[in-house]
């Protein structure tokens, strides 16, 4: 006897989830060109399909066509006829029934039927006893697929390039009662996705912690990406969820699925099992993507290692991101498009990873209502972020400036699908400020020891009319999101002001040499200072460098090229000082000068009292320490700065390249003249005089 399956009652998260109606996307896609992703490299080792495996687990020939067909279960039938492969044997749909609607109800009777023959046949003696409880769900409670505009090419199929779904049976058993109501189990239960490196792990240990899941033997059961014979998968959901004891317990989640990569499959999923439910958490795309190159490279990985990996640097990754497959797992519009095509919005929660790792606890809470279990509190110190670190010991985020600017492209296409798909009320836009945050802290504790990084500056980040000046970092790496809203508020509070300011403990000898060093290729710094004339640049003992107050650092470059100067902003003076601290070799002398302000009316060579300090570095050596002499002149020293006609002080050479980092290489690169300078990538970054395709502006508006 047939009675419904109890689904845990679904509450939309609040704040996270909030879904209206079903998108306009979601029948319009499926006419359209489908987004596709593409999985060619991931699949080209799948051992062909052996579409007999169900029917030799039972043993009878005569069944083999039709149960091969039917193997999945109650919706197998729709997916069934949407494989695009054409390498394909066996159960076609057009052979057994006439219409389509009726295929799909006979596929789940005779899906669920099969299931619990092979089941029986398995030997198991706690799934025999399961067996006495299989249940057909009636056809009304079964998705029925509208496969009117479909191809046999590619309907349905999110993957053009001939994926083949492994083909396995899923049980679907009704296990036991809960709380008196009988239930049918499919496989899994919960997904949790988003793509790799967005906190699977942690989602998965904190729903295992929770006293009414199943506990699992692994996070990744790869069930849907592995060609498995019928019997295997059975023997391998027998085992993954222990059946015996999960009827014995009353657990209300009974499987967990955390595969990596398994967000390409909804559609597997729900032909395995249409009540599931999917946590989708996506994580700032270019930082995800980051993230997963890393784990890639790490010597511990075992899966595939882009080609880039293999021969060259990360570096070098980071600048053909394009080509490596982890780009497209980024693409969040395109892998929610499908998810949105394969099942009702309310079995869907998506969450931003920037979100959940700043408010853990609300999301936990969150997640437990959406997966219908109780309110679990579940103590201190449980939020540890899982994974973490393991892949960010190195962080090169430096990129040409032309990559960032195509790969904030890209993203924003998808940023918009993604958001017209959400109907506006999901935005993974603007989180940027994490990875800067880590980049940040990452450049800082190679420097020396930092506890704190504490900036303002302009457009930092901006929420409609609303500019963020002001970020925390905090070397906690858990603390990223934290530090982001409290720069959220720190904002409003502070009213938007100008203001920059760098507060730089415990700098190193290294440091000063750095900044030394890097003076030495560039020659010529300019640091203007905030609105007065105070020193900005101080030697103070402990030989703690402490650069204050100042808004700008401008490098002279070739005047040939002119006009070729550019402006950076604090954090990147932080990236040269490092740089140039592996490099520094020969400098001799330092010049800095303050309070070059341009918007005083200077003519000529006349700019009012600036000031100009030399630093004698010519007797310094790695073991004696620094000492720097100091000169202060007065007077008419140079030329006020003009970027169209640069001219500095006779006495300066003037190199012709000057090498700059910033976030992403170029993040906070704030353009003089966008029509003369562009930033290429060779052993380093290195600014050459050419066409620059992009401003700062649009890629704070991009993010
Ligand atoms: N709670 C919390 N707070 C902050 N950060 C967190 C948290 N949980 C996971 N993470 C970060 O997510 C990355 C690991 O994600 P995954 O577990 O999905 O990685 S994996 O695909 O299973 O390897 C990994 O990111 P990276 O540090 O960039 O490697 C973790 O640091």
């Amino acid at each position: 006897m047939y009675r419904s399956p109890r689904l845990p009652h679904i509450t939309r998260a609040q704040g996270i989830d909030e879904w209206k109606t079903p998108s306009p996307f979601r029948k319009i896609e499926r006419k359209g060109e489908s987004n596709l992703v593409d999985r060619s490299n991931t699949t080209k080792n799948l051992t062909p399909f052996d579409p007999n495996g169900f029917a030799a687990l039972l043993g009878t020939d005569a069944d083999k066509e039709d149960l091969a067909g039917v193997g999945s279960g109650d919706a197998s039938g729709a997916v069934q006829e949407t494989e695009p492969t054409s390498t394909r044997s066996g159960f076609r749909f057009g052979k057994f029934c006439s219409t389509k609607l009726l295929c799909v109800f006979f596929s789940v009777v005779i899906g669920l039927g099969c299931s619990a023959v092979a089941l029986s046949s398995y030997g198991s003696a706690g799934v025999s006893e399961l067996l006495d409880a299989v249940s057909v769900p009636d056809a009304v409670a079964i998705p029925v697929l509208d496969l009117s505009n479909t191809t046999p090419k590619n309907e349905f199929s999110p993957f053009a390039d001939g994926y083949m779904r492994p083909e396995v049976p899923v049980p679907k058993v009704d296990v036991c009662g809960i709380n008196g109501n009988a239930r049918t189990v499919g496989f899994p239960d919960i997904f949790i996705g988003g793509g790799m490196k967005s906190g699977t792990t942690s989602r998965f240990e904190w729903l295992q912690a929770h006293p009414e899941v199943a506990k699992q033997e692994t996070k990744e059961t790869h069930f849907f990406t592995t060609n498995r014979t019928a019997r295997e998968a059975v023997d391998f959901l027998t085992r993954q969820l222990s059946w015996q004891h999960l009827c014995k317990s009353r657990f209300k989640l009974a499987s967990l699925e955390a595969t990596a990569g398994g967000a390409d499959f909804p559609l597997q999923y729900r032909a395995a099992n249409p009540a599931l439910r999917a946590v989708l958490v996506l994580r700032e795309p270019l930082t995800r993507t980051i993230s997963e190159l890393q784990h890639r490279a790490t010597s511990y990985f075992r899966g595939d290692r882009p080609e880039c990996l293999r021969r060259l640097f990360l570096q070098q990754c980071l600048h053909d991101l394009k080509t490596f497959s982890g780009f497209k797992t980024s693409h969040y519009g395109a892998i929610v498009q499908q998810w949105l095509h394969s099942f009702p919005r309310d079995q869907l929660m998506v969450a931003r990873f920037e979100d959940m790792v700043a408010r853990p606890a609300t999301f936990y809470a969150d997640m437990l209502r959406f997966a219908g279990l109780s309110p679990f509190d579940p103590g201190l110190g449980f939020f540890r972020a899982a994974n973490s670190g393991r892949s960010s010991e190195e962080r090169p985020y430096n990129m040409t400036t032309a990559g960032f600017s195509s790969l904030v492209n890209d993203f924003g296409s998808d940023m918009t699908l993604l958001n017209s798909l959400m109907q506006g009320d999901f935005e993974v836009t603007q989180v940027g400020l994490q990875s800067k945050c880590k980049s940040l802290i990452n450049a800082l504790e190679k420097q020396g020891t930092f506890n704190t990084v504490y900036m303002k500056g302009p457009g930092w980040l901006c929420e409609g009319d609303t500019c963020i000046d002001t970020l925390y970092c905090s070397s906690n790496r858990t603390a990223g999101g934290k530090s982001y809203h409290r720069a959220k508020s720190m904002a409003k509070s502070s009213g938007n002001t100008f203001t920059y300011e760098y507060l730089l403990r415990n700098a190193s000898l290294s440091s000063t040499k750095f900044l030394a060093g890097q003076m030495g290729s560039a020659h010529n710094l300019w640091m203007r200072p905030k609105n007065s004339s105070t020193t900005y640049l101080q030697y103070c003992p402990k030989r703690v460098l402490e650069l204050q107050d100042t808004i700008d650092l401008y490098l002279y470059l070739n005047p040939e090229a002119r006009p070729a100067s550019v402006s950076l902003l604090h954090f990147d003076k932080l990236e040269l000082m490092r740089r140039a601290s592996r490099e520094l070799t020969d400098i001799d002398t330092l010049f800095f000068v303050n309070h070059f302000d341009r918007s005083r009316s200077c003519n000529g060579t006349c700019c009012g009292a600036a000031e100009r300090r030399v630093v004698d570095f010519s007797k310094t050596t790695p073991e004696i320490e620094f000492k720097p002499t100091l000169e202060t002149k007065r007077g008419p020293l140079f030329a006020p700065f003009n970027p169209d006609t640069p001219t500095g002080p006779s006495e300066f050479s003037i190199p012709t390249e000057a090498v700059l980092f910033g976030d992403y290489g170029s993040f906070a690169l704030r353009v003089v003249n966008e029509s003369q300078i562009s930033v290429t990538h060779d052993t380093g970054l290195r600014i050459y005089a050419g066409p620059l395709p992009l401003n700062q502006q649009s890629i704070l508006r991009a993010w």
